[in-house]
């Protein structure tokens, strides 16, 4: 990240909190399995890298860090719609440009456990991130009002690959949407799609593997019912995304739950972890 953090308090043995020149607050974990940074605007983890290992998260070098407009990169979370929504409304919703509260921060043998909320209107977002030899991300929506809440989320992560052009992914599922040519595709068993490319798969597998060089990612799911495929390609960029193929956006989803009944409580999430080098 090309902006300087200033120290702040010390959280917990493993953690700190910082803070930009913008004012936006961070936290830094540095623990015996893994170091990461989550953004509190947002409720946005933005890397995350196990010790001896790669990143596992793209954050552009163009990512905008004042507030002003959602981070590009790390995991954006998207709630509580998904993609346009209501017109005049931001897109992919209101948690990412949100300013979240640090609920706890809780050291165990397996790494460090961050807790957030965010209130938004009838309903209480919780995210719990653990991080450690592996990456756990589990978001909770709770209604609090009196009546049915219409509810989509999705976890949008940006993974970093070497290229993406050399990628293989496993895992995706049979049909998706094809939102870049407005089409429907079933039974296809593409493995090595080319950016731009923009899909939601609607029969989603549990465990996704994305193959790139001699890295595996393995990415387990919890409790979706879509996965959404995203890269740009090179052309017509917004000015904060710095270098495309960089990464896929590999997004676990809730697009088609019914409403969320009052006093009814919502999970999504995933696990993910890097394979040691040379067994993809
Ligand atoms: O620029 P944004 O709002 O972060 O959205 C990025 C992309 O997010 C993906 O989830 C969508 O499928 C794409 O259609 C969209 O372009």
């Amino acid at each position: 990240m090309s902006s300087s953090l200033t120290p702040l308090e010390s959280l917990s043995a493993h953690s700190r909190l910082l803070r930009n020149d913008a004012g936006l607050t961070f936290v830094r974990v540095d623990n015996a399995h893994a170091s990461a940074l989550l953004s509190l605007f947002g409720g946005q983890l933005l890397q995350y890298r196990p010790h001896g290992q790669a990143p596992v998260l793209w954050l552009s070098d163009t990512a905008v860090l004042d507030g002003s407009k959602a981070i590009r990169g790390g995991i954006p979370i998207c709630w509580p719609w998904f993609g346009k929504g209501t017109p005049g409304l931001p897109q992919h919703g209101v948690a990412r440009l949100g300013q979240w509260q640090l609920a706890s921060v809780q050291e165990t043998d397996d790494g460090t456990r961050l807790r957030l909320s965010l209130h938004h209107e009838q309903a209480r977002l919780e995210l719990e991130l653990r991080i450690g030899a592996a990456l756990e991300v589990s978001l909770c929506t709770t209604n609090l009002g009196p009546a049915p809440l219409p509810l989509q989320a999705a976890l949008h992560s940006y993974f970093a690959v070497p290229h993406v052009d050399r990628c293989r992914i496993e895992g995706l599922g049979p049909d998706y949407h094809d939102s870049l040519g407005g089409t429907g595709v079933a039974g296809d068993q593409d493995e090595r799609p080319r950016a731009p490319f923009d899909r939601i798969y609607t029969r989603p597998q549990p465990l996704t593997q994305l193959h790139c060089d001699d890295r595996l990612l393995q990415l387990q799911h919890e409790r979706h019912d879509s996965l959404v495929l995203w890269n740009p390609g090179e052309h017509e960029l917004p000015a904060d995304i710095s270098a495309p193929a960089g990464f896929v956006c590999i997004e676990t989803a809730l697009l088609r739950a019914p409403a969320l009944a009052p006093g009814g409580s919502q999970r999504l999430g995933f696990r993910c972890h890097l394979d040691a080098p040379g067994r993809s």
